[in-house]
């Protein structure tokens, strides 16, 4: 048996089984390791407790399973690199070899062949087991593909039939353990028959029993009716039949009202026949909700629209401060819509066809979303994709399962009543998919102009016509959106506010909107001007005006129970400072101009970028005896960026070697970043802490009122970043007016206000040498341009 060491990736509450497609989160340094240890990784179960049967080495099952990555492409998701892999043996630890950075295992890996050498694995068997699991899917995965289904019928490699029957099968994860440990592979797969026949079974007596109540119900009813009624007799049921048949009489008049398309009157008419003929018992409900369905959507219902540009033009004025830009591009796709419906052309391969709003929350996506749909006339819904993985939510349950209900765009046009509204996808980037489906792909056909019209939903089971809808997106960022979607959507980028922009949209916009909220009039209460910028910079700490909003109403709650307490003697109040502490409490942020100046080789300033705008984030470094290591502390993801130092090690002794002599392998370097709250991603802080650490080397400070953003190669270009205006914004507010940028960002600078832009004094660059010179203290410290090679 094949031993091996490799590393661990921990799982609480899961197993993984063998055969099995994966996408695995690694860090860099996990992601190198892997690749020198011939791509291979374990994912071993985590066991906190003692459980009856399970054998435990340390907090871990003993039985693992080995993974390989398939490839090096990578997907970003939450700064995290996503990789996908595919686990192919299950493994038994025989001891572990180290437990950090993280664990190390010395495993044997298992063959698991399965040889049939004395007709074990009768065919009978197999059949049993691929039966029960057709029946054990169907009845409790609400969804299974057909593919799936046929892909058991048809496997002939007895292990990998059990693991794929076993990963699908919703077992206790006791009970999944224990298959990982077991074996012998005769105990396994009678374990996983059983398991499964008593599930059916159980299955199959529920219902049973749910007909049964139905029936003796159904009894009782005309029994007891019968018992107080001097009615005929004669009639079966009677009068719970009468009442029956009242019911089918109202939806059949139901039936004849609905303006129905002929092909849908057809199959609510088979429906009915169903319902007529009784023979349904619980069903029958099931059917009426169905027809029910079918009566309240929209078949050929349209609101008039007003596409007129200068309406919508007005409402979102009305609606929204500024954002010039984004509703010009409004306007303008507005428009084209407009063209194109009187040119009666047809929206053909569907690439930017929806538009979507990306930036950062509460920047006014969803308002925007609002005021589109009022100015065109037409009713809004807004379906929460954030978090949803199950396919069946955009498509809908088949009604054969119990507790089935439609997807989420066929109860939006029930709710809305029409064929044309507008639909709100919020989220759109948060879509994520498991073995259940894939919710990107089922939202494509949802979106593409060739297919929508005929939408076809798991539960209405009837294509329905969705090319009508104005679909909107919104989503915070763009990089998790799948990219066929990505293609399908027409980007508009809402980027922050400034203090000064804000201040604006709270005097006309969230001021008003309150105060009628709350009941009162601006007779009743003055915030003065100085004190909505307080608020601004000291209460709240976003990109958008959501929490000022709110800030905005718990001051006028506070007011209204002041003036409902004693009407008589109230008088105006003006929002000061004091009532300010007293209401909100003391301010969770400082004012402007509060980075320390402090100048120290080894410190730097970093720009971020969070969702609640730019921040100027502080570097330091120190240095000290060792063997050439790096710890990096107060990062989200620490090692990321180590392993990120450890590409950019050559690169960095080069540039620090031209001043020093320094012998790195007896050197060990600490990287911290004190404001351990705020979110900073790895490659854009590589300039910062590049330039922090050569000025730990070579002992030159970086000058104490500069920051800088940047990621860089490994030959020492200066890559452009994310969210320049926020960042310089950042930095403005901080009190810091010289910043360093990628001069690929050179572009972005026109979002930044023109008033700030010539405060502040930007240095765009190229590479890093550029960025040394003019960052680092002393008289034009000699960094020369990097030799490519040299490297
Ligand atoms: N430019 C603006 N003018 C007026 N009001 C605005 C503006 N931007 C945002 N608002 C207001 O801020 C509040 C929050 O906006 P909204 O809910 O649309 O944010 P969002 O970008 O959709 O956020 P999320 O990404 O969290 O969903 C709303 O009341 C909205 O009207």
């Amino acid at each position: 048996m094949k031993k091996i060491n490799v590393f661990v990736v921990p799982v609480h509450g899961t197993v993984l089984y063998p055969y099995q497609n994966l996408k695995l989160r690694l860090t860099e340094l996990q992601f190198y390791d892997a690749k020198v240890n011939n791509n291979y990784v374990a994912i071993v179960p985590v066991v906190d407790q003692q459980v009856d049967g399970i054998q435990r080495i340390q907090r871990f099952s003993q039985y693992g399973t080995l993974v390989r990555l398939t490839s090096e492409d990578y997907t970003v998701y939450a700064s995290n690199k996503i990789y996908q892999a595919f686990s192919f043996a299950r493994i038994k630890i025989d001891s572990i070899i180290k437990s950090t950075p993280y664990y190390m295992v010395s495993a044997e890996v298992l063959g698991d062949e399965i040889v049939d050498e004395q007709g074990l694995w009768s065919s009978q068997i197999i059949d049993q087991l691929k039966e029960l699991a057709k029946q054990y899917l169907e009845q409790f995965q609400m969804n299974p593909s057909p593919q799936f289904l046929q892909i058991i019928q048809e496997e002939k490699n007895i292990n990998k039939l059990f693991f794929t029957i076993a990963s699908n099968a919703d077992l206790p994860y006791s009970q999944k353990l224990k298959l990982l440990q077991i074996d012998d592979h005769k105990t396994k797969i009678t374990l996983l028959i059983q398991y499964l026949k008593t599930k059916v079974e159980e299955f199959a007596q529920t219902k049973a029993l749910e007909q049964k109540v139905s029936k003796d119900l159904m009894q009782q009813m005309s029994k007891q009716v019968n018992k107080s009624s001097n009615l005929p007799t004669n009639l079966p049921g009677f009068p719970y039949q009468k009442q029956k048949n009242n019911d089918i009489e109202k939806l059949q008049a139901k039936i004849k009202e609905a303006n129905l398309p002929d092909h849908v009157r057809e199959i609510v008419e088979q429906e009915m026949q169903k319902i007529e003929k009784g023979s349904m018992g619980v069903d029958s409900n099931v059917t009426r909700n169905y027809i029910d369905l079918i009566l309240q959507l929209p078949w050929n219902q349209q609101v008039e629209e007003s596409l007129s540009i200068e309406k919508c033009k007005e409402t979102l004025d009305a609606d929204h401060f500024g954002l010039t830009k984004v509703k010009e591009r409004i306007l303008q796709f507005l428009a084209v819509k407009k063209l194109r419906k009187e040119r009666k052309v047809a929206d053909s391969n569907g690439q930017g066809s929806i538009i979507c709003f990306f930036g950062p929350p509460g920047v006014g996506k969803t308002s925007l979303g609002q005021s589109i749909a009022k100015s065109l006339n037409r009713p809004f819904y807004r379906i929460a994709l954030g978090g949803v993985s199950d396919e069946a939510q955009i498509r809908g349950h088949r009604r054969t399962y119990v507790g089935a209900f439609p997807g989420s765009f066929i109860q939006a046009i029930k709710k809305v009543k029409c064929k044309n509204p507008v639909i709100l996808l919020d989220e759109i980037d948060k879509l994520t998919s498991n073995h259940r489906g894939d919710p990107s792909s089922a939202l494509l056909e949802v979106l593409d102009p060739e297919q929508n019209s005929h939408f076809m939903d798991n539960y209405l089971n009837i294509e329905f016509d969705l090319s009508s809808v104005l679909f909107i997106a919104t989503a915070n960022q763009l990089e998790t959106i799948q990219p066929a979607l990505r293609d399908r959507l027409e980007l508009i980028e809402i980027v922050g506010y400034t203090v000064k922009e804000k201040a604006a949209i709270a005097n006309s916009y969230l001021i008003p909107k309150q105060l009628q909220k709350n009941g009162l009039v601006n007779e009743q209460v003055t915030i003065p001007q100085e004190i909505i910028h307080k608020i601004i910079k000291q209460h709240t700490s976003e990109a958008g005006v959501r929490q000022l909003e709110r800030v905005i109403a718990k001051i006028y709650r506070n007011i209204a129970l002041k003036y409902v307490t004693d009407q008589q003697n109230f008088k105006t109040i003006v929002v000061d400072q004091e009532s300010l502490i007293e209401i909100l409490g003391p301010s969770i942020h400082s004012d402007k101009h509060t980075t320390p100046l402090i100048s120290i080789p080894g410190v730097c300033k970093g720009l971020a970028w969070t969702p609640a705008g730019g921040k100027v984030l502080m570097i330091e470094s120190v240095k000290m005896e060792g063997k050439g290591k790096f710890e990096i502390t107060g990062m989200k993801v620490q090692e990321q960026q180590f392993g990120w130092i450890k590409a950019y090690w050559p690169q960095i002794k080069i540039l620090s070697k031209s001043n020093t002599n320094i012998n790195f392998d007896a050197l060990d370097i600490h990287i911290h970043f004190p404001a351990g709250a705020t979110p900073k991603d790895g490659p854009s802080a590589g300039v910062a802490i590049t330039t922090a650490i050569v000025s730990l080397l070579t002992g030159l400070k970086v000058k104490s009122d500069i920051a800088m953003t940047g990621e860089i190669t490994l030959t020492g270009r200066v890559l452009p970043v994310g969210g320049i205006k926020e960042k310089i914004l950042g930095a403005f507010e901080s009190g810091i007016f010289s910043v360093i940028i990628p001069h690929r960002n050179k572009a972005n600078l026109v979002d930044v206000e023109p008033e700030i832009r010539e405060k502040m004094s930007i240095h765009l660059v190229k590479t890093i040498d550029q960025v040394l010179q003019i960052a680092l203290e002393g008289n034009g410290p000699n960094f020369k341009m990097i030799n490519l090679a040299n490297l």
